[in-house]
């Protein structure tokens, strides 16, 4: 795909549990990026509203009803294969435990331990650590 296409929206959910703990997955093999960590999410199909396919992507990839979410923050990334606008998610709400519907693997995380990350979101461990630890930048 050419750089300069369109981005693609792609809507991603970071799940909290009240101890701060947070949930990866592993992105299944046939992916572009196979075996890397991400947090769980997918692409927003047209006509779809950013949270909605969140939570569609929760319900497909790991069984789980999302029931709330608050943007967070967006980042904009080019790779080769695409240019994607992440739409970054953190919700402390949600129904049901994660299971492993696309056979991929999945973790919780204090702090995220799990290698590698998606490039784009490597950036991201570091504001979420100050978001839950208060530590300086
Ligand atoms: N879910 C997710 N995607 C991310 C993250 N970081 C990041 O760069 N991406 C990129 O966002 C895009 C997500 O697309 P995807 O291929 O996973 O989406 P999808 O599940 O709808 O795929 P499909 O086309 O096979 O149905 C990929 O280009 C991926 O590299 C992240 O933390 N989570």
């Amino acid at each position: 795909m050419s750089q300069d296409a369109k981005p693609i929206d792609v809507a991603v959910g970071i799940l909290m549990q009240p101890n701060g703990d947070v949930l990866l997955g592993q992105r299944p093999e046939g992916k572009p990026y196979a075996g890397y960590w991400e947090f769980p999410g997918g692409k927003v199909e047209p006509g779809e509203g950013i949270f909605a396919a969140l939570q569609r992507e929760f319900k497909e990839e790991l069984g789980i009803e999302v029931l709330d979410g608050e943007p967070w923050c967006g980042v904009e990334h080019v790779y080769p294969h695409a240019h994607v606008r992440l739409h970054f998610y953190i919700s402390r709400q949600w129904r049901g435990e994660p299971q492993s519907l696309e056979g991929q693997a999945f973790a919780w995380q204090g702090s995220v331990g799990v290698q590698p990350l998606l490039p784009a979101t490597i950036p991201l461990i570091q504001w979420l650590d100050q978001l839950r630890y208060g530590e300086p930048a």
